[in-house]
């Protein structure tokens, strides 16, 4: 049989019945939760659609194994799959802190210009939390994915690249350079933020929103600070709003207010810091959440914390206009228990459901869901629920993905 692509045309996804799907297994606990993962994505679409679809899986490298293998941490036959095959799905890969290479991830987002990182944070009933009303939280975060401080324009101190820039700012810059206060000892990192790369995220968000039937979308910035960047991204967000989709003034301003289809939207924006306490005390008042690349990671792992941790945190990176598209975890590589069998596999499962669901194939998707639900109502669960669960049975990571396969 010969191969089947998924393509775009006209901004619509095809998706033929055995797409060839690239997925990178990842570095760390990689191998635990990967197979899990696919087996049991392939149980629920053959469960869903009784052999009539299925996903023509084909590894690619990155990381460890590519290095291992190849000597390239990611080769370019693998940024060429994804680009040639459109959608796919990865495990986490370890970028080393303060020096070796810079994060194959966001190479991956930023080659690839995956611009929207969308989260969402739900509450699967009896998911152990440490919260009162784990419930209430229920918010898709859109991160920014290819600007912000991730850029990595970054310059050690000491270097020769540091004393150009403290030259330059010394000549050109006299009054901020009097800021910076240890010169000789700075690190510096440049922070760009656009008006397009922010119009196209908050686009997504707010199209998401009216999709998908929620009742706002909230900015959430450190405008207050970081003027230029941080508010801007705030001011941006409402003339998107007000000049792409005729939103109106809310109760005086800021606030807007977008009505189309009969559905309204408010557009609100938020502080980050205050943002942070708030997803502890009024997280009903939020529902799409739209942000910068630092602070969507923050959030990301905040939020997963509150239904779950990031066990259970799936993702995904988008382009909307190109089709492109990676599944990814929210957690990253857990090395302490790589090898293990021991993780959970959720947030990589319910990453390939999103998948599945951006493929169009809602009926699969909704299995692992099923499944899923299923599996933590009879409490049989990895350690991460365990410990926190009273009366659970212990599940190794392949077993509980075993087990939602039995529970679909
Ligand atoms: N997209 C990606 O590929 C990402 C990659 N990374 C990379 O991963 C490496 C390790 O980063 P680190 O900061 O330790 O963060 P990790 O997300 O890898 O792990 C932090 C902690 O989260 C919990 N955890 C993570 N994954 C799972 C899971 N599947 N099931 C249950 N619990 C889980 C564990 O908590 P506990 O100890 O309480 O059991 C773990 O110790 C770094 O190199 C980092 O750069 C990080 C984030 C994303
Ligand atoms: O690339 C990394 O190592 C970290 C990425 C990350 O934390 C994230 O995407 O949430
Ligand atoms: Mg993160």
């Amino acid at each position: 049989m010969s191969e089947q692509k998924i393509t775009i045309s006209n901004g619509v996804l095809n998706v033929p019945n055995n797409p060839t799907v690239p997925f990178i297994e990842g570095d760390g606990i990689g191998v635990d939760i990967w197979p899990a993962a696919q087996k049991v994505l392939d149980s629920a679409v053959e469960k869903a659609y009784s052999g009539a679809k299925s996903i023509v899986w084909k590894e690619v490298l990155a990381g460890e194994k590519a290095f291992n293998q190849t000597g390239e941490w990611m080769p370019a036959a693998t940024l060429d799959a994804f680009r040639e095959y459109l959608v796919g799905i990865k495990g986490p890969l370890t970028t080393p802190v303060g020096g070796g290479i810079r994060s194959l991830n966001v190479a991956l987002r930023q080659e690839l210009d995956l611009y929207a990182c969308v989260r969402p944070v739900r509450w699967f009933e009896g998911t152990p939390s440490p919260v009162k009303e784990p419930g209430l939280t229920d918010m898709v975060i859109f991160r920014e994915n290819t600007e912000d401080i991730y850029a990595g324009i970054e310059f050690e101190k000491g270097t020769e690249d540091a004393k150009k820039l403290n030259d330059f700012l010394k000549s050109t810059f006299p009054k901020k350079f009097e800021k910076v206060r240890f010169p000789e000892t700075a690190g510096y990192g440049l922070k760009p933020v656009s008006e397009e790369g922010t119009h196209r995220l908050v686009k997504s968000a707010i199209d998401y929103a009216f999709e998908q039937k929620r009742d706002s979308v909230t900015l959430v910035h450190k405008g207050n600070i970081m003027k230029y960047t941080e508010g801007a991204f705030k001011t941006w967000g409402y003339e998107l709003a007000k000049n792409s989709y005729g939103a109106k003034d809310y109760e005086g301003g800021p606030w807007q207010i977008i009505e189309k289809d009969g559905h309204q939207v408010i557009i609100k924006d938020v502080i980050a810091d205050a943002f942070l306490q708030q997803i502890l005390l009024r997280p009903a008042e939020y529902s799409v959440i739209a942000t910068l690349n630092l602070n969507g990671d923050y959030i990301s792992d905040a939020l997963a914390a509150i239904v779950g941790g990031i066990g259970i945190a799936p993702g995904a990176n988008i382009n909307y206009l190109s089709g492109n598209a990676i599944f990814e975890a929210t957690h990253g590589t857990a090395p302490k228990y790589a090898g293990q069998d021991k993780v959970n596999p959720g947030s990589v499962i319910l990453s390939g459901a999103m998948m599945l669901e951006y493929f169009g194939w809602q009926e699969a998707a909704n299995l692992i869901y099923k499944g899923l639900e299923a599996s933590i109502a009879k409490k049989r669960v990895t350690y991460d629920f365990e410990r926190l669960m009273d009366g659970a049975t212990l599940l190794k990571c392949s077993e509980f993905g075993d087990e939602i396969v039995k529970n679909m």
